[in-house]
């Protein structure tokens, strides 16, 4: 599991360690690491033009440091100080030993010491950045040409806890984060701004930080927690999946959902619905009905919603099953807030970013601006865990870090395919997975799956559900390398 946790534990972590040991040993750490990652970065040191952007905190401190460093190794270093007298005082004088260069932002030289630079440093603020990046530091992260861009800890102007960027914020090829990862190192749009991030170990031990705020399930993780059928295992015991689904007008939502569910784990695929005939004619296995799901037979979990339009009698039903239901779509529009909360068991809500806005009563681009704040929010009102689909996928439940997925590509940008990961998570629930989990494990698998599928090249849904078997085979392999 890749564990994220926020400025407070972060502090706390660091605050455990630095009276363990002597001081300064903590910025000393972060600052080896970070030169040893501008090393590999550059290739050749000697003779390589680096330019440090320096604010008044820690940060600044680490990329001065860092900074010497480089320069003891033969590197041109100039560091551009935006807040001159509260620059760190140590790396300064560390950095000046060393040979490094100072400047002021506001001297003319400062946008050419950054323009020619091959290699920029970001050290205008880390953990204790605030908003955006103010105005003297924007207009040299402007000045920045062809330099790979190294952030230290994470990239100014995205907020640590959240990855929300208000205002500018420096885009970083590479991101030195020290001791933990942050949420907004994982969160788009935060996540973006990073690029490839790095984890220095500075000796915080998980026992120092405390409850972690976010985690991404790793390969591993997946693997134990998929559902593999044993020696006694019958279809029932695998577990039903019913599908409410589909509708006259958009028969394909529910052949979609099946197309998920069959891939999913379940031993079996109900489906529900007017689109019974599209369903059989693609998967002759799904066991369809056309009457109430009440009437349907055994099921173990509902998915309800795609291609639904305005049928809220069936979805009503399903609700009222004591079983766990994941509602997609048209099914999220319907579904009152207390008939979820109300449920006794297990509801998981997969909206996309339109779909959570409508919910929350707000603007889409609040929503994408910050996913965690809308994904939790819309869990605390349902009682409910919620799995926000984009860009950057959270399953959020009321307790418990938020689960970010780490797999996916735009290229699942495409109609229908979430109408697969509804059938998928689904049958995940189905077969004895908990929402949580459900939801994440689809997520993981299915942007594998998007992945596979598309390798760089358009896709349809039902590509990405063929997909899936590769997937699982490959993650379910124990023996993987
Ligand atoms: N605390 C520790 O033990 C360690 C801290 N480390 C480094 O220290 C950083 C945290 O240092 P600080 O707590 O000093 O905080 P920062 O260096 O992140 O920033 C705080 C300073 O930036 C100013 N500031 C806030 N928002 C700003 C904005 N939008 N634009 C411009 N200036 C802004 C504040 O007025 C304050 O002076 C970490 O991110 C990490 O890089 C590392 O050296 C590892 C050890
Ligand atoms: N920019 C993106 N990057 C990665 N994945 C994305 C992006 N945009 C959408 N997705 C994924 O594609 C799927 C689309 O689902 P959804 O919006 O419900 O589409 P539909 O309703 O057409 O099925 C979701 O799994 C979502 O997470
Ligand atoms: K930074």
């Amino acid at each position: 599991m890749r564990t994220a946790y926020s400025v407070e534990s972060v502090r706390a972590g660091e605050r455990v360690v630095m009276d363990r040991g002597p001081e300064g040993v903590l910025m000393q750490r972060a600052a080896a690491g970070l030169a040893a990652e501008c090393a590999r970065l550059l290739g050749k040191v000697y003779g390589a033009r680096v330019t440090l952007l320096v604010g008044s905190g820690d940060n600044g401190g680490d990329a001065l440091y860092a900074g010497a460093r480089l320069a003891r190794r033969g590197a041109g270093v100039s560091a551009v100080l935006l807040a001159p007298e509260r620059a760190h005082t140590g790396g300064l004088a560390a950095l000046r030993a060393a040979g490094g260069l100072v400047v002021g932002a506001d001297e003319a030289r400062a946008e050419g010491v950054v323009a020619r630079a091959g290699l920029v440093v970001d050290g205008i603020v880390g953990i204790g950045g605030r908003g955006g990046l103010r105005e003297d530091a924007a207009r040299l992260v402007a000045a920045v040409r062809d330099a790979v861009v190294v952030a230290v800890d994470l990239p100014s102007g995205v907020d640590a806890d959240t990855g929300e960027v208000h205002g500018d914020a420096v885009r970083a090829d590479v991101t030195v984060t020290f001791g933990a990862y942050k949420p907004g190192l994982l969160i788009d749009p935060g996540r973006e701004y990073a690029g490839v991030v790095r984890l220095v170990d500075i000796g915080l031990a998980p026992a120092d930080l405390g409850r972690a705020e976010a985690e991404a399930l790793q390969f591993a993780d997946v693997e134990r927690l998929l559902p593999v059928p044993g020696g006694e295992s019958d279809k029932y015991r695998r577990g039903v999946v019913g599908i409410v689904a589909g509708s006259e007008r958009y028969p394909g939502a529910a052949v979609l959902a099946v197309a998920g569910a069959l891939r999913g784990g379940a031993g079996a695929v109900r489906y529900v619905g007017p689109a019974a005939d599209a369903v059989i004619a693609r998967f002759p296995e799904t066991l369809v009905s056309t009457g109430p799901p009440s009437k349907a037979g055994r099921v173990q979990a509902w998915v309800v919603g795609p291609g639904l339009g305005e049928d809220a009698e069936r979805l009503g039903e399903v609700l009222a099953a004591d079983v766990p239901v994941l509602i997609d779509a048209d099914g999220l529009r319907l579904a009152g807030e207390r008939d979820v909360r109300e449920r006794r068991a297990p509801t998981l809500l997969t909206p996309h970013a339109g779909e959570a806005a409508a919910l929350l009563g707000v603007a889409r681009e609040e929503v994408e601006a910050g996913r965690l704040s809308a994904a939790r929010e819309l869990a605390r009102r349902y009682g409910a865990t919620v799995l926000l689909k984009g860009s950057t996928t959270l399953v959020a439940s009321g307790e418990g870090p938020v689960r970010v997925n780490p797999t996916g590509t735009p290229w699942l940008a495409t109609a229908g395919s979430g109408d697969v990961l509804s059938g998928l998570a689904g049958s995940l629930l189905a077969a004895g997975l908990d929402a949580r989990d459900a939801g994440s494990v689809g997520a993981y698998l299915h942007g594998l799956a998007g992945r596979y599928a598309s390798e760089g090249a358009p896709v349809g849904a039902h590509d990405v559900a063929n997909a899936i078997p590769a997937v699982w085979r490959e993650v379910g392999r124990p023996d993987r390398g």
